[in-house]
């Protein structure tokens, strides 16, 4: 049995007759970060939403933490210990902050020692908890979604696209707070990204995606890795 937090083999995924991932194979081994890379329309969000029991994987498998979790829908995985931090907007906007967290917890007990835990990286969070979601900035948003996503104890976490649309700023902030999660938390973390500096800034892995199959992958820290990476998005 693999102890990796996640591997997918030959996994094959798309809409209706179209497939858009074709034969991806990959791993993350725990309390890593694996950042798979690729333009627009690549397959990046559907690798995600068939690794987490959305779309239902055509051939291959998924296992997590050694597990054969295929066609496991995404209740089971979320069980299993695996957190989901989708593109679109995932925050209740009406709900104040802490309402927002307290949803990743299935009990109330031990909310405060949690919470303590997972919001090192976000110190704005203990002191805006009772403010309307829907208030903070698109990237504090971000934030709240990382720290929610952490309070079940993950141990893998699947990332998507986390630094579109943010300041460079605050990039930084969530490169921080990833690292926090891996070094401190010792969650496994697949980051989708198109951000290359910031997926090569907190990855100890990459794979670059492109037209539904793997087209390179390495160490995201060797010296020629980001521009190997951008002959293959050039492509
Ligand atoms: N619900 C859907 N039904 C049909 N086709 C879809 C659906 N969702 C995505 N696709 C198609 O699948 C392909 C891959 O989309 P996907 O969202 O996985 O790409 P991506 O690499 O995440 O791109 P982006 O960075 O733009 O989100 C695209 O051609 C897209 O149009």
């Amino acid at each position: 049995m693999s102890s990796a937090a996640l591997e997918v083999v030959d996994l094959t995924s798309g809409y209706g007759e179209a497939m858009v991932l074709r034969n991806v194979a990959l791993a993350v081994p725990a309390s890593e970060i694996l950042a798979v890379v690729g333009k627009n329309g690549m397959g990046k969000s559907t690798l995600l939403k068939t690794i987490m029991g959305f779309l239902p994987a055509r051939t291959g498998r998924i296992c997590i933490l050694g597990e054969d979790m295929t066609g496991a829908a995404p209740h089971r995985m979320a069980a299993h210990a695996v957190a989901y931090c989708p593109q679109d907007q995932a925050i209740f906007q009406d709900l104040t902050v802490e309402e927002n967290l307290r949803l990743g917890l299935r009990s109330d007990r031990h909310f405060e020692r949690e919470f303590e835990r997972v919001a090192a990286p976000f110190p704005f969070l203990p002191k805006r908890r009772r403010q309307r979601a829907g208030t903070l900035s698109g990237g504090e948003q971000k934030m709240l979604l990382i720290a929610r996503a952490l309070l079940p104890r993950p141990r893998l976490m699947l990332v998507d696209e986390i630094s579109e649309g943010l300041q460079p700023s605050v990039v930084l902030r969530m490169a921080e707070a990833l690292r926090h999660a891996r070094h401190e938390l010792g969650v496994a973390v697949l980051l989708i990204e198109q951000n290359v500096r910031f997926a090569l800034s907190v990855a100890d892995r990459y794979a670059v995606l492109a037209r539904g199959e793997i087209a390179d992958a390495g160490s995201a820290t060797a010296p020629d890795t980001e521009e190997r990476i951008h002959t293959h998005l050039a492509v």
